[in-house]
């Protein structure tokens, strides 16, 4: 019988994000640090003798055809065969156990997706490099090439310029405001900080947590009242923060037992979770890379 992979897809937190610049093509630069959690989805990878691509469990508001983890396998195996013309494609199916809200900037999604391309990369052997496949993750979002890497870092460009780092290692206490962000609208918004002086990594590192925020922070309080209320709610424990362009908010704290606390109160009015700060990622301890 053909065995089943498993592995987990992590979270992460954007523990600093400044916007440094409107691109001409109307996307913006970021600094930002990233740091993975130990949340997870976990997804499920089974080889198959033909070349499809199926989609067991999905999602339910995603088609399968637009599910990340469908165009991440799709992506590997147009490569594949672009570069292999003679070999049989192989194929796979695919299932998704999700534990991560979508869209709460926790970058799920594209988490799942770097699981895939590095799930399947070692399922069917093609030896491609940790860049090579970060390159190719980034066709499928900025956020992916850090999953594929796999570790805490420091990020330029749309995210995708990525200096490995370590950070301290709290635990967090992640809430979600129960509101869809539009990303495409806070980045659209005239009122969204956008020129924030481009600083080092060595400043921002030197800095710590005390002095991170989130340039999208503001324009999301105002267009999403339900955000500033649980951001002020949380800050009464801890300094509090947006991660991505939201909707999940954070705070870190010293102890488990003291993000537990918070959380039994929180979890009365929000979705809750705690997480431990990683800088590896669980990913690539399941693969021993
Ligand atoms: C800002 C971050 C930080 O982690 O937010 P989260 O998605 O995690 O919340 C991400 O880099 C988000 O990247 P990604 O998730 O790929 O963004 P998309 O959904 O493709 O972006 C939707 C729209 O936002 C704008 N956009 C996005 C990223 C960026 N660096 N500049 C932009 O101007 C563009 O108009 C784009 O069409
Ligand atoms: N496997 C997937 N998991 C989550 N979202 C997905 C997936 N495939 C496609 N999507 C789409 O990507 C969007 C962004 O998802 P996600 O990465 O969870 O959020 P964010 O970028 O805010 O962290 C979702 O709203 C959904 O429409």
């Amino acid at each position: 019988m053909t065995k089943t992979l498993y592995l987990p897809a992590p979270a992460k937190l954007n523990r600093l994000l400044h916007i440094t610049r409107r691109r001409e093509d109307g996307y913006h630069e970021l600094q930002t640090l990233f740091q993975l959690v130990d949340i997870s989805d976990t997804i499920g990878l089974t080889p198959r003798d033909d070349h499809r691509i199926v989609l067991n469990e999905g999602i339910d508001d995603v088609a399968h055809e637009h599910n990340l983890v469908v165009r991440a396998a799709r992506l590997l195996q147009n490569t594949h065969l672009l570069h292999n013309a003679m070999e049989t494609p192989r194929g796979v199916t695919l299932s998704i156990e999700k534990r991560l809200p979508m869209g709460g900037g926790l970058g799920g999604g594209s988490s799942n997706a770097a699981t895939v391309l590095l799930g399947l990369n070692h399922l069917w052997q093609l030896n491609l490099s940790v860049d090579r496949l970060a390159a190719l993750g980034l066709q499928l979002g900025a956020d992916v090439p850090v999953f594929v890497k796999g570790h805490s870092a420091w990020a330029e460009g749309v995210g995708e310029k990525l200096t490995s780092v370590t950070l301290d290692t709290p635990w967090f206490v992640i809430l979600h405001p129960g509101v869809s962000v539009s990303t495409a609208a806070v980045f659209q918004d005239p009122e969204l900080t956008r020129n924030t002086p481009p600083i080092t990594m060595a400043r921002a590192l030197q800095g710590g947590a005390p002095t991170w925020r989130n340039d999208c922070e503001a324009v999301v309080k105002k267009r999403y009242p339900p955000i500033a209320a649980a951001l002020d709610w949380l800050n009464c424990f801890a300094p509090s923060q947006l991660t991505g362009t939201g909707a999940c908010v954070f705070a870190a704290f010293e102890t488990q037992e003291a993000a537990k606390q918070i959380a039994r109160n929180a979890s009365q009015h929000w979705p809750t979770w705690v997480a431990k700060g990683l800088n590896r990622s669980p990913l690539h301890d399941a693969l021993g890379g």
